[in-house]
């Protein structure tokens, strides 16, 4: 069993997220990826849509695709949702033997130092990187803080789906580049913009009748 994880703020899922999960699962030979809703993410300002509705749209977005599911457990943990406690659990239930890995885009990735006892995530998981325009993984190694740069080169590794690892390695996947954000999402939607073709038709009729980025009038 290979596992993948894809935690997120998807506020709102768009087809950038999407099509991202769908190439993990398939570079890599996963069973199943998890999509991972976070809430009261330590890293950023509080979110726009509730997290009943960030989770409805990506219930809605996933339905369909028997390799995509959905693991809501952060939105039930009180306090700051950090992806080493979520990583604990999900090794505390599934064993150690499983083979477990979690996406990230290129721009989180260049920011992982930053992140809740971030040295140790590599011990419970293995990291696939997933490109994003702007976000150039050719020249990570310029981007990058000395400390991650230390802690990552040694354990970049060409894609493989027979690692007989479970946690620890990095992959960078060469995955579709979609200049596609939530931030822009939102900021269509609030000034009165379509953003029809960026995310799912039903996402996009959820947050239109949830009202849910629309101008404060
Ligand atoms: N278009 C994209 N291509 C590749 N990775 C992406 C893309 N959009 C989001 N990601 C990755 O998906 C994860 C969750 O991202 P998030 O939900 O914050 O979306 P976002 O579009 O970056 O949102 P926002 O604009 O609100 O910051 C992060 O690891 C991020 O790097
Ligand atoms: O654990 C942390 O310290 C941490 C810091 C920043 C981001 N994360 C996780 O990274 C994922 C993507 O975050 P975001 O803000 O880009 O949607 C999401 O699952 C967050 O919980 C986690």
């Amino acid at each position: 069993m290979r596992l993948g994880i894809f935690g997120g703020s998807f506020d709102p899922i768009h087809y950038g997220h999407l099509r991202i999960a769908e190439e993990f699962a398939d570079l890599l030979a996963l069973n199943r990826v998890d999509l991972l809703p976070t809430a009261n993410p330590p890293h950023r300002q509080a979110l726009q849509a509730g997290n009943v509705a960030r989770l409805e749209m990506v219930r809605l977005a996933i339905a369909g695709n028997p390799r995509l599911g959905l693991d809501a457990r952060e939105l039930q943990r009180s306090g700051p949702a950090y992806t080493f406690d979520s990583l604990c659990e999900l090794r505390a239930e599934l064993g150690p033997q499983l083979k477990l890995s979690w996406l990230i885009g290129a721009d989180s990735f260049l920011s992982l130092d930053r992140w809740h006892r971030w040295r140790e995530l590599l011990d419970l998981a293995h990291l696939a990187v997933a490109c994003r325009p702007g976000f150039d993984l050719l020249r990570w190694k310029e981007l990058a803080s000395p400390e991650l740069a230390e802690q990552v080169l040694p354990r970049i590794q060409t894609l493989s789906v027979t690692d007989p690892l479970d946690a620890g390695t990095i992959a960078l996947l060469p995955t579709t580049p979609l200049a596609i954000s939530s931030t822009a999402i939102r900021a269509q939607l609030a000034t009165g913009h379509s953003a029809r073709y960026l995310l799912p038709d039903t996402v996009l009729d959820y947050a239109g009748r949830h009202l849910l980025y629309q101008a404060a009038k």
